[in-house]
């Protein structure tokens, strides 16, 4: 395994214009290995944040060449202000030339699969498939270490199998959610944790002392190529 990276900055915002222009070198280069570039978006403020900064500066990027995934999603009506990908639209979406068919939205409770939550769930897994490979997954975390809709002690942070699951009862609200799983996540080439806060200390700690993946899910994210933890100095400080 391929020891992660962990870079530790001032403050929040020097920590998002790394991550941007890190974001930018490394899409760049996938285009020009591959063609086209995948990624999985987070929502979070720090995940928010880099968004809204690549669309001040996306160097390189030929966005039309971007597949365009989230990591989880909450199951709540298209419109609702706490839809990742809503808040992704407003940040950056909207003011880049995305290729609409490139984008991939996890489906709204209002959406064509309606109120069931299994269905859209499957409808993503079938998208996702065996195959799908990300450049780079960004990951917030929560202080208990949840990355994704993945919480401590729950059967989706247990799967080891489907690629994405529905979660019904998250214990953070809202509680029905659908979110990738741990075999597509470390599937990725990358995986990027955005951290800031005290709150976050004692998760990425544990992340980084190897504790288990079902008590800090956080611990059990990695990628092929490069796992990096972005960190401020307070959500360093326990290491
Ligand atoms: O689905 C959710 O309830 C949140 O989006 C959550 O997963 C968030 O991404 C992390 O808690 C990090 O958020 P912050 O970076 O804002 O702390």
């Amino acid at each position: 395994m391929i020891a992660p990276e962990t870079l530790v900055f001032e403050s929040s915002a020097e920590l998002i214009e790394t991550a941007r222009a890190r974001f930018v070198d490394l899409v760049v280069r996938a285009q020009e290995a591959r063609g086209v570039a995948s990624v999985a978006l987070t929502g979070g403020s720090n995940g928010i944040g880099l968004l809204k900064a690549l669309a001040a500066d996306s160097g390189d990027i030929c966005w039309s060449r971007v597949e365009i995934y989230w990591g989880d999603d909450r199951f709540v009506p298209a419109t609702h202000p706490e839809r990742n990908s809503g808040q992704a639209f407003d940040a950056l979406l909207n003011h880049v030339a995305v290729d609409p068919s490139r984008v991939h939205v996890m489906a709204p409770s209002d959406g064509e699969f309606g109120d069931d939550i299994a269905a859209a769930a499957r409808d993503y897994a079938r998208l996702i498939g065996n195959d799908t490979v990300f450049d780079v997954h960004l990951l917030g975390m929560g202080g208990e270490g949840h990355v994704n809709s993945l919480f401590p002690h729950t059967a989706a942070t247990a799967e080891n199998v489907l690629p994405v699951v529905a979660v019904t009862d998250s214990p953070k609200p809202p509680p029905a959610r659908l979110t990738l799983t741990f075999p597509v996540i470390n599937a990725s080439r990358e995986v990027w944790f955005l951290v800031s806060g005290a709150e976050k200390a004692e998760a990425v700690a544990a992340a980084h002392d190897g504790e288990s993946r079902d008590d800090w899910p956080c611990a059990g994210a990695r990628g092929t190529e490069g796992t990096v933890w972005f960190l401020d100095h307070a959500a360093a400080s326990g290491l």
